[in-house]
């Protein structure tokens, strides 16, 4: 018996064109519009995923908690030379699909999968990954996670002014302690980006994205 996630790789193969990032995404949100939901960013916020990449160009980007590669294919095809995506995810079976998916899409060479726990990676970064700073963090993981992961990527000079955060379900399921730190800190400069989602009991729930953009010296 395959498990959702093996049948959207195999559905997300099926339906769109090998090397067309575009195809992809509308795969993954057709599979799981019509078929069985899944819980990747989708269309209404990758919107606004898309836009903040746009505007910042980013060189390198992270984003914590890759599930099956669809966000990270959407950062992924915007970015210019030498732009790249670093994709932490704790499910080895999830990454290992996320990177099938992201090489479906024609854009393995810029997304690198760390597997791991993002607590556990954030502190490895410069010194096994080879990451010393960070453009872009898409915050998709754990919503009680968001604040100590982000305390923890300044705490390893990971972040420099104009760094900026994106940070998806803060209304839904919520994450009300991450809201209360950026807003509380004159390090970050917010927006706020409302979004209703459709949940996987059908429901339609009002959520939305949280940008906050980092400024090294105000403190
Ligand atoms: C909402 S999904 C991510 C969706 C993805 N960003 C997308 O839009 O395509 C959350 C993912 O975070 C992973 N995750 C949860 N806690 C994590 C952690 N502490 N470290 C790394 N990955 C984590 C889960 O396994 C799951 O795949």
């Amino acid at each position: 018996m395959s498990t959702k996630e093996e049948r959207l790789r195999d559905y997300v193969r099926g339906h769109s064109k090998s090397g067309h990032p575009l195809s992809v995404l509308e795969a993954f949100d057709k599979f799981s519009s019509d078929l069985e939901w899944t819980m990747h960013v989708g269309e209404t916020k990758g919107v606004v995923l898309d836009q903040a990449i746009r505007d910042l160009q980013p060189k390198v980007c992270l984003e914590l908690g890759t599930y099956c590669g669809y966000s990270a294919i959407r950062m992924a095809r915007q970015l210019r030379t030498g732009g790249r995506v670093i994709g932490v995810e704790h499910s080895q079976k999830f990454a290992d699909i996320a990177r099938d998916t992201v090489r479906h899409a024609g854009l393995g060479k810029m997304v690198k999968m760390i597997v791991g726990s993002s607590s556990q990676v954030i502190p490895q970064l410069k010194s096994q990954h080879g990451v010393s700073q960070v453009d872009f963090v898409f915050l998709d993981h754990a919503e009680s996670l968001y604040t100590t992961d982000l305390k923890l990527l300044e705490r390893h000079e990971l972040l420099s002014t104009g760094s900026v955060i994106l940070a998806d379900n803060v209304m839904h399921p919520g994450a009300p302690d991450f809201l209360k730190y950026v807003r509380g800190s004159p390090r970050y400069e917010c927006s706020f980006h409302p979004a209703t989602v459709r949940t996987v009991d059908g429901n339609t729930v009002q959520d939305g994205m949280m940008k906050a953009v980092y400024y090294h010296r105000r403190i």
